[in-house]
């Protein structure tokens, strides 16, 4: 297991957002969270990847225990949460984006990126790296494209790309493909098979849109008011009577 967490609670006041949830991401798997709308799944990552200290339980990334480290630390270990391209970054190119991720993290301000950089500044070694992410992702080109013109797939496939560079062996996914249209949706998750299968990365991924994403993941985890109420294959978890009961109302 890559990623374990070992009966995890975080609150909020006197709500129980994640309520002793222990679960294990096999290295080398896409594991998918599910659940209704505020059942604490986005609360459970955030406090897996250090964006919120835990009020209790344990969490280990490679058998290592790292319970309350902060985001920066967790990014240095490999465990990246992909985020929303910053609205600066939109207008460098899409190379000058994966150049940025490697050189910083996200304990860092953004406000020095104000000044544009150019990628001629960099290694060419980095310059290299950056070329054959994009390549895997297909992206190449667009390499000297400004985000912004870009769609949301592609912008989508650019924050991967982010977590790559950042040398990432865990990459969390929250809703990797909402408001992406089915072509581009099944394109994003094509993608995500190719680097588990090519670069050994690890995936877990947060997603809605079940029709789509169970096609591709290996183990499922159902959340529901902030326990997991269900685990097991795609096929199990959609033949679940609980899982649907929550889904569909009964
Ligand atoms: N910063 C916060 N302060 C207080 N309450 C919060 C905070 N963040 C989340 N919550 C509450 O914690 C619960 C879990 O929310 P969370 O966003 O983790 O759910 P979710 O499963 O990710 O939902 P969605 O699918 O809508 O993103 C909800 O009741 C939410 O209102």
């Amino acid at each position: 297991m890559i990623l374990k967490t070992d009966n995890l609670v975080k609150r909020f006041g006197g709500l129980i957002a994640v309520n002793e949830v222990s679960i294990g991401v096999e290295d080398g798997s896409i594991t998918l969270l599910i659940g209704p709308n505020g059942c604490g799944k986005t609360t459970f990552v955030n406090s897996v990847s250090g964006y919120y200290k835990p009020d209790g339980g344990k969490v280990y990334f490679q058998g290592e225990d790292t319970t309350g480290l902060p985001l920066h630390k967790m990014y240095q270990k490999g465990l990246v949460r992909t985020f929303q391209i910053p609205s600066p970054f939109l207008q460098l190119s899409v190379l000058e984006n994966l150049l940025l991720a490697e050189r910083n993290n996200p304990g860092e301000s953004f406000t020095k990126h104000l000044i544009r950089s150019s990628w001629k500044d960099y290694e060419a070694d980095s310059v290299d790296k950056a070329i054959q992410i994009m390549r895997i992702l297909g992206l190449e080109k667009y390499w000297d494209k400004e985000p912004a013109s870009l769609d949301a797939g592609a912008l989508k496939l650019i924050e991967i790309g982010r977590a790559l560079m950042a040398e990432a062996k865990m990459v969390i996914l929250d809703e990797p493909i909402a408001g992406v249209n089915p072509k581009l949706a099944h394109n994003i998750f094509s993608h995500i098979v190719k680097l588990r299968d090519e670069m050994k990365l690890t995936f877990l991924i947060i997603e809605h849109r079940l029709d789509i994403a169970l096609k591709y993941v290996d183990f499922v985890y159902a959340m529901h008011q902030g326990r997991i109420i269900a685990r097991g294959t795609p096929d199990e978890i959609a033949r679940n009577e609980q899982v649907r009961m929550v889904y569909v109302g009964g």
